[in-house]
């Protein structure tokens, strides 16, 4: 299945809400309209649309990588300046396919045409629902996207760029999905961008968030897609005062096929961090992964111990970590906002991972994440499996968010 079916399979309740609300909200106040339409030719859509991640082919910027096997969420640095884009060509959309970029009348086999029709190239009409953007609609729009945990700054400057220069037009569903998506996509190119690997090894992934948001999960799924891009992984159970927590990620640790290193309950996490160093180092290891305790209870205490970890791992590497990730749950909607700004304050969170978008009525909190933080989103989680980890598409992100057929 492409990915982007996939994903808006799995995004299937945050696109419901927001397409059957724009459904509604086009037909409350709007009014059957009969336009002719224009016999056109198929349009051709540019090249771009169909791969928006690829920019260098990944031999030219992975020598040492298996070209068979590319890793999808994670972009192979050739220097720490970072410079070219990786990896997999992502398989066509919908917009790719000239047929469907054409409105819905235009999809239908036309039987017979009027003289007329024929002289003038125009197809038999079909009545559409359209609705004049006035302030009534604008202001249901705005409730709308609220509502679809947009939060109410990125909603109201989501609307206004809406009205801009539409203001007073009477606009269909299909419409103003599209105008929205395409504003969706415009927010969300600026924040999607793969994990960036430097060339250093072992590469240190610090792996943040609170408890249950996903961490283990996702720990287990990119050391899988490393591991199946050709590179040796260690993983650091560095939440020591949750046997459990240990426990589930040495369960992911055998699925992926990589080693996890564990400490006794209670110990230090600095010094497991220290150890699970030396001994990525002593393996030749490509990259080192450790988890985090996400108990927020006592910032303070998850602060200094955070900041141990830091700073015991510069001892062995004064560049690492060479990210930080931090890992949300899509359902917690807005929630997520204020898990960024605690632990932009506790970690230097370079990226975030959004986790369990399958099945959430909420995917509209990465619009306002991007918005208002603009860190990069890496990867999304779109289920509990391991292969369900993917790199973040905005453009499918947005045509699954809003329901719109095409960008
Ligand atoms: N549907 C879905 N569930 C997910 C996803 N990612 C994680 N989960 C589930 O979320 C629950 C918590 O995931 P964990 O990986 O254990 O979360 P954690 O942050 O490590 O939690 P602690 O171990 O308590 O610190 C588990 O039941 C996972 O199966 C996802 O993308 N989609």
């Amino acid at each position: 299945m492409a990915f982007f079916s996939k994903l808006k399979d799995r995004l299937f309740k945050s696109s419901s809400r927001l397409e059957e609300g724009l459904d509604a909200i086009v037909e409350d106040g709007g009014e059957e309209v009969v336009e002719a339409v224009e016999e056109t030719t198929p349009e051709v859509v540019d090249e771009p649309n169909v791969a928006p991640q690829v920019e260098a082919p990944v031999d030219e910027v992975a020598p040492e990588a298996p070209v068979a096997a590319p890793d999808p969420v994670v972009r192979e640095e050739t220097s720490p300046a970072p410079e070219s884009i990786p990896a997999k060509e992502p398989e066509p959309t919908p917009a790719s396919k000239p047929a469907e970029s054409v409105p819905e009348p235009a999809a239908k086999p036309v039987e017979r045409q009027s003289l007329l029709g024929r002289l003038t190239g125009r197809k038999p009409a079909k009545p559409v629902v359209k609705r004049e953007l006035d302030d009534d609609m604008l202001e249901q729009l705005e409730e709308l996207l609220i509502a679809s945990d947009m939060g109410v700054d990125t909603a109201l400057r989501v609307s206004a760029n809406i009205a801009e220069g539409r203001f007073g037009k009477k606009v269909s569903t299909q419409e103003i999905k599209q105008i929205l998506a395409d504003e969706v996509a415009r927010i969300m190119e600026t924040v999607a961008k793969p994990l960036p690997l430097y060339p250093q090894t072992p590469q240190v992934v610090l792996v943040v968030g609170v408890n249950g948001s996903g961490k283990t999960t996702t720990i287990g799924k990119l050391a899988s897609q490393f591991k199946e891009a050709g590179k040796s992984v260690v993983i650091a159970a560095g939440d020591t005062f949750r046997a459990a927590a240990v426990e589930q990620l040495q369960v992911w640790g055998d699925r992926a096929g990589v080693p996890v290193l564990t400490a006794p309950e209670g110990s230090d996490p600095a010094s497991l961090a220290f150890d699970a160093m030396t001994k990525a180092q002593e393996m030749g290891a490509d990259l080192l992964m450790i988890d985090t305790a996400g108990r927020l209870q006592n910032r303070q205490d998850l602060m200094e111990e955070l900041a141990k970890i830091v700073r015991v791992i510069r001892k062995k590497d004064e560049s690492a970590p060479h990210n930080t990730l931090l890992v949300l749950d899509a359902t917690t909607g807005q929630n997520a906002l204020s898990q960024v700004e605690t632990f932009q304050k506790l970690a230097d969170v370079s990226g975030l991972v959004m986790t369990k978008l399958d099945g959430t009525a909420k995917g509209g909190v990465l619009v306002a994440l991007a918005d208002k933080f603009g860190l990069p989103i890496h990867a999304i989680g779109v289920g509990e499996k391991i292969d369900d980890l993917a790199p973040f598409d905005p453009k499918d992100f947005a045509q699954a968010l809003t329901g719109s057929d095409s960008l």
